[in-house]
C-alpha cells in the first residue's frame, strides 16, 4: 500500500499542493483526477522522489520511501523520456537492465510487453519514427518492463485512440491484479469511471473527495430518483415536493426527499406497472462538477 500523508509543496508564496493525504491500495487501480493546475503532477513527482515536499511523507507498506524503495517503482512522467533514436525493443531492454534485470529476462519481458501492447510490427523501429499513440504505448511498456512493485503514471491515456485505451486498460488491470498499487492521473473521466477501483479528486492543491468508485457515487447520491412505468408520467411534474430534472413520457428523473419520492412511487404503482424505481446515483462527471466548483 502506498500512503501519501500530509504532503505540501509551495512555490514561492503559491501553495501547489496543500496537506494532501490519500492511499493507493495494493491490487487497486486508483485514478487521480483534477482540472488543469490542480496539483496532480506535483503530487506524483513528490511520490516518485523527483521533487522534494515542504512537509509530509510518502510511505510504502508503512515504511518511509527512500531511493531503494523507489527502485521498485515503475513510472511514466509527464515529460516522456524515451531516447528518440533507440529502437523499441532495444530501449526496453536497456531500461530493464538499468533496473538490474538479467539480459535474457529483460529481452523476454520486453517482447512480452511489445506483443501485449500491440507494438510487434514496430519492435525494431526507432522511437522517433512511431506515431504519438505508439510512442505512448512504448512509454507504458517502459514503465512496466522491470516488473515493478508499484506503478505511477501521469496521464497514460492521453493521445490514445479508443482501441489503444482498451489495450492499455487490459495491461494495467492485469498488472494490478497481481497485487500492486497502481496510481494514474487522467482528465478522461469516462475512462476513470469505467476502470478505476478507487478515485482521488484534487482541486486547488487539496483533496476534494477520495474513496472507492461505488462509495463516491453512493455518498453523492443525494436525493435524485428515477422512475419508469408502463404509462404516462406527466403528473409527476406537479407532484408535491418534487422537482423534475428529466422527463420522457414514461420515464422521469426527479429530485425529492424520501417521503415525497415514496408518494410518487405509490401513485405510480396505483395506476401503472412500474418497471424501474430507485435512487439515481451520479456519474463521476456529475460528482466531479459538484466537488470541483
Ligand atoms: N515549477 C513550478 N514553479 C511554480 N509553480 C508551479 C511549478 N510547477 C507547478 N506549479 C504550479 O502548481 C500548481 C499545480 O500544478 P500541477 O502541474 O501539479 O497541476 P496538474 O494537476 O498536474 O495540472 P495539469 O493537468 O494541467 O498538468 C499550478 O498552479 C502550477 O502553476
Amino acid at each position: 500500500m502506498l500512503q501519501i500523508e500530509g504532503v505540501t509543496k509551495r512555490y514561492g508564496d503559491r501553495t501547489a499542493v496543500d496537506d494532501v493525504s490519500f492511499t493507493v491500495g495494493g491490487g487497486r487501480l486508483t485514478g487521480f483526477v483534477g482540472g488543469n493546475g490542480a496539483g496532480k503532477t506535483t503530487t506524483m513527482r513528490i511520490i516518485l522522489g523527483v521533487l522534494g515536499a515542504d512537509a509530509g511523507e510518502v510511505r510504502l507498506d508503512g515504511s518511509p520511501l527512500g531511493v531503494d524503495g523507489r527502485r521498485r517503482f515503475g513510472y511514466m512522467p509527464e515529460e516522456r523520456g524515451l531516447y528518440p533514436k533507440m529502437r523499441v525493443h532495444e530501449q526496453l531492454v536497456y531500461l530493464a537492465r538499468l533496473r538490474g534485470m538479467r539480459a535474457g529476462e529483460a529481452a523476454e519481458r520486453a517482447d512480452e510487453l511489445i506483443d501485449r501492447l500491440e507494438l510487434t510490427e514496430r519492435r525494431n523501429d526507432p522511437i522517433e519514427k512511431l506515431s504519438l499513440g505508439n510512442q505512448q504505448r512504448a512509454q507504458i511498456a517502459a514503465a512496466l518492463v522491470h516488473d515493478p512493485e508499484v506503478l505511477v503514471l501521469d496521464e497514460p491515456f492521453s493521445g490514445l485512440d479508443p482501441m489503444a485505451v482498451e489495450t492499455v486498460l487490459g495491461v494495467l488491470s492485469e498488472f494490478a491484479a497481481r497485487g500492486a498499487p497502481v496510481l494514474f492521473s487522467s482528465h478522461q473521466l469516462d475512462v476513470v469511471e469505467r476502470l478505476c477501483d478507487d478515485i482521488v479528486v484534487i482541486g486547488g492543491g487539496r483533496i476534494l473527495a477520495a474513496g472507492s468508485r461505488e462509495e463516491l457515487r453512493e455518498r453523492n447520491a443525494g436525493s435524485r430518483w428515477e422512475l419508469t412505468v408502463d404509462g404516462d408520467l406527466g403528473w409527476v411534474r406537479t407532484a408535491t415536493g418534487v422537482e423534475v430534472i428529466e422527463f420522457d413520457g414514461d420515464h422521469v428523473v426527479f429530485d425529492a426527499d424520501p417521503s415525497a419520492a415514496q408518494a410518487v412511487l405509490q401513485r405510480a404503482t396505483a395506476s401503472d406497472a412500474v418497471h424501474l424505481f430507485g435512487r439515481r446515483r451520479p456519474t463521476l462527471t456529475e460528482i466531479f462538477r459538484e466537488v470541483v466548483q
